[in-house]
């Protein structure tokens, strides 16, 4: 994934006809797409062009320039230049350097942020209703705490741009799908005490609240430049959403794949108790090293615990070679792409009663859903979280099981 929301360099590509860049359509823009923009459509000609229009909100008459787009392209890009008639949704950015040719990192800088997070809720429920053909309502819950959606992101990575004549240190940004940079004083998501990464290791304390009570706190140490949520709020509040969801009993057996420092094997593994197992798979050696410690606690209360460094789906095809591999709850939070096919079919064929899966990616989390759906495994429950204020970024927690029915 990444979960950090970073502005990604355009892909050279074979001209394919008239580059109809920075021409300009009067439009009403049409409903928020995944990805951070909006849809609109364009006359060409005799047909209508669609239009991923940034920096639009539905509704809003616009003025749209085209940023991308050749004749024989199947959709153009294009930026809200000039607003016609404002949605009431729109605000004031608060960021100087967002908006049109702006930084790339935030999408909805100019949208309230109650309706920043209807958009991704509209989001979420399109992906799956396209994608799983589940037809339902969402809503994206805020991080306790965030009422304002700036000052939250504890790691930051800037483009260097040397020192300015009086000797400070220079930064910068890219724009949106360039590897062009915009130089930046102070940005606005960026925590005070905001990160680099870096060598080293961090220490990070989550407690957690569930429906039970509190949980925690247990310490984790992670690498500077390794994952970890960037939302200061994001771990506890994940953390309570896959425990509500998986609701573990003591004596389970517990899979946490992707399981990066082990977060939730180690809320789990004392969920489950003395009794109980959990293994956790992760394919990155520095973090699976740091799972290692941060789960020894899980073996001193007698907890049975394994830390598996490799990828997860030759893991899990080794283990069901070496015999039945059966278990009672599992965790999977993947990277951007999901879990994908391979993963999910083995995930099912270990009969687990209970799945958690935590997602950046609707589109991906909505394509493995109808995966598991085949095998019979209903989306019981689902939670979304504003974990990237001002990113058009969402996180999801599914609960995936086979008794249950799907969700309405
Ligand atoms: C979204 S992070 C989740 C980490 C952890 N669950 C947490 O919440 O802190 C995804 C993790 O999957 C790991 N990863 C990516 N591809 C993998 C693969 N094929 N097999 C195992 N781990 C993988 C990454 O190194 C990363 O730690």
């Amino acid at each position: 994934m990444t979960r950090h929301p970073r502005a990604r360099a355009a892909r050279p590509r074979a001209a394919r006809g008239r580059s109809r860049v920075g021409e300009r359509f009067e439009v009403e823009v049409g409903p928020v797409a995944h990805g951070g923009h909006c849809v609109a459509r364009v006359p060409d000609g005799e047909d209508l062009r669609v239009v991923f229009v940034r920096h639009a909100l539905p509704g809003e008459q616009v003025v749209l320039a085209i940023t991308e787009g050749t004749d024989g392209d199947r959709f153009w890009r294009g930026d809200a230049v000039e607003v016609l008639t404002a949605s009431p949704d729109r605000v004031t950015a608060p960021c100087v350097y967002s908006g049109p040719g702006g930084c790339g990192g935030c999408d909805f800088q100019h949208v309230e942020l109650g309706a920043q997070r209807g958009l991704k809720a509209a989001v979420v429920a399109e992906q799956l209703r396209r994608l799983a053909g589940l037809d339902l309502t969402v809503e994206v819950e805020a991080v306790p705490g965030d009422d304002h959606g700036l000052r939250w992101r504890t790691r930051m990575q800037y483009v260097d741009l040397g020192q300015a004549d009086d000797g400070a240190r220079r930064v910068g940004m890219r724009k949106h799908r360039s590897s062009e940079v915009v130089a930046i004083d102070d940005c606005l998501i960026a925590h005070p005490e905001a990160r680099e990464p870096g060598p080293g290791t961090l220490s990070e304390t989550v407690s957690a609240t569930t429906a039970a009570g509190p949980v925690g706190p247990h310490d984790f140490t992670v690498a500077a430049d390794g994952f970890w949520q960037v939302h200061p709020g994001a771990p506890a509040a994940l953390v309570g959403a896959v425990l509500d969801a998986l609701a573990p009993r003591a004596g389970e057996s517990v899979l946490d794949l992707y399981s990066g420092v082990g977060l939730f094997a180690r809320f789990l593994g004392e969920a489950v108790g003395a009794d109980g197992r959990v293994a956790s798979v992760e394919a990155d050696r520095t973090a699976s090293g740091h799972a290692r410690s941060n789960l020894a606690p899980l073996l001193e209360r007698g907890t049975g615990v394994e830390i598996v460094c490799g990828p997860v789906e030759k893991v899990l095809a080794l283990r069901a070679q070496e015999g039945p591999d059966s278990v009672d709850l599992v965790v999977l939070d993947p990277p951007r792409t999901g879990a994908k096919r391979v993963v999910v079919d083995q995930v099912v064929s270990r009969s687990p009663r209970a799945v958690a899966y935590v997602a950046c990616d609707p589109a991906a989390l909505a394509r493995d859903v109808a995966i598991f759906a085949e095998h019979g495994y209903h989306l019981t429950s689902l939670r979304a979280f504003d974990l990237f204020p001002m990113t058009h970024h969402v996180e999801c927690v599914a609960l995936l099981t086979k008794s249950g029915s799907d969700l309405r």
